[in-house]
């Protein structure tokens, strides 16, 4: 999928300048860049709700999965009835198989009032994934986790997009977790904001998961990462 936008802007103020860059299976992308930047924004318009820009995507997004910065699941329903909301019934055999996958085996039945801030999430993963998305974007989806959590589930979502070789764009605003999402990493500036640099990510799968490597790589490129 070629992004390609020239402008965005909201009632004559420009939010988004020109801005281009490509999403390939399997090679997920990171959006970085300070609070305000337009970063939820340009997901928007690359999702297809909002299609009032300069500019062209395309192909067109056709099923996109959305995973908020909240699980946004209805507390009064059962976590597969959370999920059949998104999907229709063929999709809906592939629920007990996808639980397994985010580690939820078995608990379809668990009211979602029920489930800790981390399962939540993992059923909103889940949720994403059902309807096989043609892109995947997840924004900011790990913010208030503690961080053995949100490890774990960086872990799990690299790991099943990698599996799944899906195109997926993840939006934060913590270097460390860009390093561990992103094969390549844009980092948004100016305004309107435009990639001041993007940084490709050149890591195997184990060593974006060792906190050790990850840290060195860090400190090494510490200016490359400035934005945050
Ligand atoms: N519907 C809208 N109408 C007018 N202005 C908007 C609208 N949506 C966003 N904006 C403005 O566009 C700019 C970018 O907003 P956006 O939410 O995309 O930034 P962001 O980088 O995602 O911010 P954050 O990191 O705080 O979530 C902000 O100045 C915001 O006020």
């Amino acid at each position: 999928m070629k992004i390609q936008i020239d402008e965005k802007s909201f009632e004559g103020r420009g939010v988004l300048g020109e801005i281009e860059f490509e999403l390939e299976k399997g090679s997920p992308s990171v959006i970085c860049g300070p609070s305000g930047c337009g970063k939820s924004t340009l997901l928007r318009l690359i999702a297809g709700l909002d299609e009032d820009f300069k500019g062209e995507i395309s192909p067109r997004a056709g099923k996109v999965g959305f995973v908020f910065q909240e699980p946004q699941l209805l507390p009064w329903r059962s976590v597969r009835a959370n999920i059949e909301l998104v999907c229709n019934v063929d999709e809906a055999c592939l629920i007990d198989g996808l639980l397994v996958e985010v580690g939820l085996e078995g608990q379809g039945d668990v009211m979602a009032s029920k489930l800790s801030l981390g399962m939540a999430r993992r059923v909103a993963l889940a949720r994403a994934l059902v309807i096989k998305p043609e892109i995947l974007i997840l924004d900011e989806p790990f913010v208030s986790l503690d961080p053995k959590r949100a490890e774990s589930l960086r872990k799990l979502t690299y790991n099943l997009i990698s599996k799944h070789q899906l195109k997926a764009l993840f939006v934060t605003h913590i270097s460390q977790e860009a390093i561990q999402m992103g094969h390549q990493i844009h980092i948004l500036g100016g305004q309107p904001s435009r990639i001041d640099k993007t940084i490709e990510v050149p890591m195997s799968a184990d060593q974006r998961f060792n906190s050790t490597f990850v840290q060195t790589y860090l400190a090494e490129n510490e200016a490359l990462f400035a934005f945050s």
